[in-house]
């Protein structure tokens, strides 16, 4: 059985499944729904925390898009350079990944839901002030490698780049003061199975429009 995919198509992290997906070269069944199918008795038997993406393969039910792409990874890639087994390099990519869960993607998260809500027109300065940090940060973790997480691309930089990207929309970052993140942008653009992001990027880019209009 081909393993289902709920998702919004401009979602940052159903983008970063996506994207791992086509690295790995698995094929998914998408499901697309919309915000509020999220909050449906259906929805919240699979997920109670009302969140896509969503994962169903066989028996196993796996919401959280970081959870999702290494365990496609673990179960489907043919070697680990996506999700190194070595525990020192892991660790590094576990760091980047956790990252984003916990401070990137929130922040991308509370400042379009804040314009979809319509609780603000303009972005609050703390959530820029926030932003700005994100980008501080990375620009260092870019000085000593390439990648964010060794001398390769992981899932480290595809599920930071879906956030670091979208987060570009909306709080656009300086090329010249970034020059490593926007170098880092550049060779992932270039990396032939990007691609699969880029007819929901542009999802995302409109959605973007239509809220902050
Ligand atoms: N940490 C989660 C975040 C998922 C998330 O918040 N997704 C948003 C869409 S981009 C969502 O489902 N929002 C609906 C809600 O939180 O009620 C992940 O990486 O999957």
């Amino acid at each position: 059985m081909v393993p289902k995919l709920y998702i919004i198509e401009a979602s940052p992290p159903a983008r970063a499944v996506i994207v791992t997906a086509a690295a790995v070269g698995v094929q998914l069944d998408i499901i697309v729904v919309e915000m509020d199918y999220l909050y449906t008795d259906e929805f919240l038997k699979l997920n109670p925390q009302h969140t896509i993406p969503l994962l169903i393969d066989e028996d196993k039910i796996i919401c959280d898009s970081h959870v999702i792409v290494t365990y496609l990874i673990k179960k489907y890639a043919k070697d680990d350079l996506l999700y190194p087994s070595s525990l020192s390099k892991r660790v590094l990519v576990d760091q980047r990944l956790y990252y984003d869960a916990s401070i990137m993607f929130p922040i991308l998260k509370k400042a379009f839901d804040g314009f979809r809500s319509k609780k603000f027109k303009e972005i609050p300065s703390d959530i820029k002030i926030t932003a700005i940090e994100v980008y501080d940060i990375f620009e260092k973790h870019l000085t000593k490698t390439e990648w964010l997480a060794g001398d390769h691309i992981t899932v480290a930089d595809i599920s930071c780049y879906m956030s670091i990207k979208s987060l570009n929309v909306l709080i656009p970052y300086d090329s010249k003061k970034y020059a490593k993140i926007a170098l880092w942008a550049k060779k992932l653009n270039d990396v032939p199975y990007l691609s699969a992001d880029e007819p929901y990027f542009k999802i995302f880019i409109e959605y973007h429009k239509m809220v902050t209009s």
